[in-house]
C-alpha cells in the first residue's frame, strides 16, 4: 500500500503496535528547557529510575534567561534561576553532558541549538517538551512536543506511547514573487485554513515553492505549522536537507553520509498516497502579510484593509475578530499599514538564524530607527551572534539604533526580563501573538524580519517597499 512520508516515518520507528491507533515509538533524540522538565526529573527522582540513554538528550536554558548583553550573563529572578539551576543538577545527576547553561558558548534557543548541532537529521523522531518541536520538519525529521509526563517516559525508556496522527498535505505551487517571504507565506497558509486547519493531523509541505525554499525558510514554515493545530510538519528531505547536516554536525564518516543519503531516498511520500486533507495554494499570490489579531492566522497583505468581525461568514470567527480587534485596539474597516508602533523585535525559533539576521541588516544598513521606537535582536543562539559578529551585522544594527543582544526566547512570550509595558505596539518576527503574549495588554503583529527592520525604520507598520517610494 502507498504511504506518506509520515507513516514511512513512524512505522521505521514503532518498537511495538498496542493497538489499531497505537505505538511504542522510538525516540532518536529528546531535549529539553528548564521550564517544562523540572517536573518529569522529579519523576524519576522518586521511582529511583535512570535515564536510560544520556547521549541521547540535549538541554538548555532558554525561556527564562534574560538576554542583556552583559559578561557573564546572569538571571536575576529567584525562580527563573531556580529553574535553570534545576535543570543544570538534573543534567549533573543523570548523567546528560549535553547540557547549555547562561554562559555557554553553545546556548540558545533549543530549536536553534538542535540544527545547529546536525543533531537533527532527516528521518528521525524528535521530541521535545515543547509545541514549536514541528520546526525540525525542515530536515525531514519528525519532531513534535509533548507534555511533561511524556518527557519523564522519554528519560527512562527512549520511547513514547504515541497515538498515530491524521495527515495532510499542503502543495505550495509557483514561487514566490517581490518581497514575499516564507514568513508572508506561512501567515498566508494560515490565514486560508485557519487556527484549525490541521488540528490533530501532521502536514506534509510539498510543491515547487517549498522545494525551492532554503532549509531555514522551511524551518520558519514548519514552526508555525502548529499554529495551525497540526501535530506535525515535515518536508520531504532533498539535497539541501543533507547539505545542512553535513555543514552542521559534528565527525560523520562517508559511510555516515551514504547512509544518510540511502535513507533519504525511501522518505518522501509514495506516488498514490493518500492523505486525510488536501490543499493546494499558489505562492506567487503571497504578498508581505502582518497580523492584525490574536491569533496567527489573523493575518492580511499590508495591502489590504483590517477587516470587520461582520466579514467573517463563521459566527466563531467573527466574535473571534471583534474581542482580537477590541484588544488590539485596532479600528475594522481601516489602513492597517502606517500604524505607529514602539517596538520592534526580531528573534524566536521562528526567525532568528543568520539569514534572517542578514535579511534584517539588509533593510537596515545605513539606516536608522525611527524616534521613538525601541528596536531589539535577539540572535537564535550565542554561535548565530558570533556568526554574525563576523559578518559584522552587530554594527549594522547598533549602527541602526537596535539593541544586540544574547540569545535566549526573549520578547518571544516574556517570560523573562524582556516585557512590553501595557499599550506598546510591536512588530515582532515571532509566531504567537495571543492577549498578553509579549506582556500584558501589549498588542502583536507577526511580521517577516524584512517588514520588522523597515516598520522600525519606518515607526509604523508597512514592508520593506515603503522604504524605497
Ligand atoms: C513554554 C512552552 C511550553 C511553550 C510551547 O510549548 O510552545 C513556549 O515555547 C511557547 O512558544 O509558547
Ligand atoms: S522562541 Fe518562542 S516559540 Fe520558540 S521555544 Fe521560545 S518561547 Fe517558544
Amino acid at each position: 500500500m502507498a504511504k506518506t512520508l509520515y507513516q514511512k516515518i513512524v512505522e521505521a520507528h514503532t518498537v511495538k503496535s498496542i493497538d489499531a491507533n497505537t505505538v511504542l515509538l522510538y525516540c532518536d533524540i529528546h531535549f529539553a528547557n528548564e521550564y517544562t522538565s523540572p517536573q518529569a526529573f522529579a519523576g524519576l527522582h522518586s521511582r529511583h529510575l535512570p535515564v536510560l540513554s544520556p547521549d541521547s538528550h540535549l538541554c538548555v536554558v532558554d525561556h527564562i534567561i534574560p538576554t542583556h548583553d552583559e559578561e557573564p550573563r546572569r538571571i536575576y529572578d529567584e525562580a527563573s534561576l531556580t529553574q535553570a539551576k534545576t535543570l543544570q543538577s538534573n543534567c549533573e545527576h543523570f548523567g546528560i553532558s549535553a547540557f547549555y547553561g547562561p554562559n555557554s558558548p553553545d546556548q540558545g534557543i533549543e530549536h536553534v541549538v538542535m540544527q545547529e548541532q546536525g543533531l537533527v537529521r532527516p528521518g528521525m523522531v524528535v521530541i521535545c517538551g515543547d509545541s514549536h518541536t514541528t520546526t525540525h520538519g525542515a530536515l525531514g525529521a519528525l519532531g513534535f512536543g509533548i507534555g511533561t509526563s511524556e518527557i519523564e517516559h522519554i528519560l527512562a525508556t527512549q520511547t513514547l506511547v504515541y497515538r498515530m496522527a491524521g495527515t495532510m498535505r499542503i502543495t505550495v505551487n509557483g514561487q514566490l514573487h517581490g518581497d514575499a517571504t516564507a514568513k508572508d507565506l506561512v501567515l498566508a497558509v494560515l490565514r486560508e485554513i485557519s487556527a484549525r486547519g490541521a488540528l490533530g493531523l501532521v502536514v506534509e509541505w510539498a510543491g515547487e515553492a517549498i522545494r525551492a525554499l532554503k532549509i531555514e525558510d522551511r524551518m520558519t514554515i514548519c514552526n508555525l505549522t502548529v499554529e495551525a493545530g497540526a501535530r506535525g510538519a515535515l518536508v520531504a528531505p532533498d539535497e539541501k536537507a543533507i547539505d545542512w547536516v553535513i555543514d552542521h554536525a559534528k565527525g560523520l564518516s562517508g559511510e555516515d553520509i551514504e547512509a544518510m543519503w540511502a535513507y533519504c531516498n525511501e522518505l518522501h511520500s509514495d506516488e498514490n498516497a493518500i492523505f486525510d486533507n488536501e490543499v493546494t495554494f499558489d505562492a506567487g499570490r503571497v504578498k508581505p502579510m502582518v497580523t492584525w489579531g490574536t491569533s496567527p492566522d489573523q493575518a492580511i497583505a499590508f495591502d489590504e484593509k483590517i477587516p470587520t468581525p461582520d466579514s467573517f461568514g463563521d459566527p466563531i470567527a467573527r466574535q473571534a475578530a471583534k474581542r482580537a480587534l477590541e484588544y488590539q485596539n485596532l479600528k475594522p474597516g481601516s489602513e492597517i499599514v502606517r500604524s505607529p508602533i514602539e517596538h520592534v523585535f526580531i528573534g524566536s525559533c521562528t526567525n532568528s538564524r543568520l539569514c534572517d539576521l542578514q535579511a534584517a541588516a539588509q533593510v537596515l544598513k545605513g539606516r536608522h530607527v525611527a524616534a521613538g521606537v525601541r528596536a531589539q535582536v535577539v540572535p537564535g543562539s550565542m554561535r548565530i551572534r558570533r556568526q554574525a559578529e563576523e559578518l559584522g551585522l552587530d554594527r549594522i544594527f547598533k549602527d541602526a539604533g537596535f539593541e544586540w543582544r544574547k540569545s535566549g526566547c526573549s520578547l518571544c512570550l516574556a517570560m523573562n526580563d524582556d516585557i512590553l509595558k501595557a499599550g506598546t505596539r510591536c512588530a515582532s518576527t515571532t509566531n504567537r501573538n495571543f492577549e498578553g503574549r509579549q506582556g500584558r495588554g501589549s498588542h502583536t503583529h507577526l511580521v517577516s524580519p524584512e517588514t520588522a527592520a523597515a516598520s522600525a525604520v519606518m515607526g509604523y507598520l508597512c514592508p520593506k517597499s515603503e522604504l524605497e517610494e
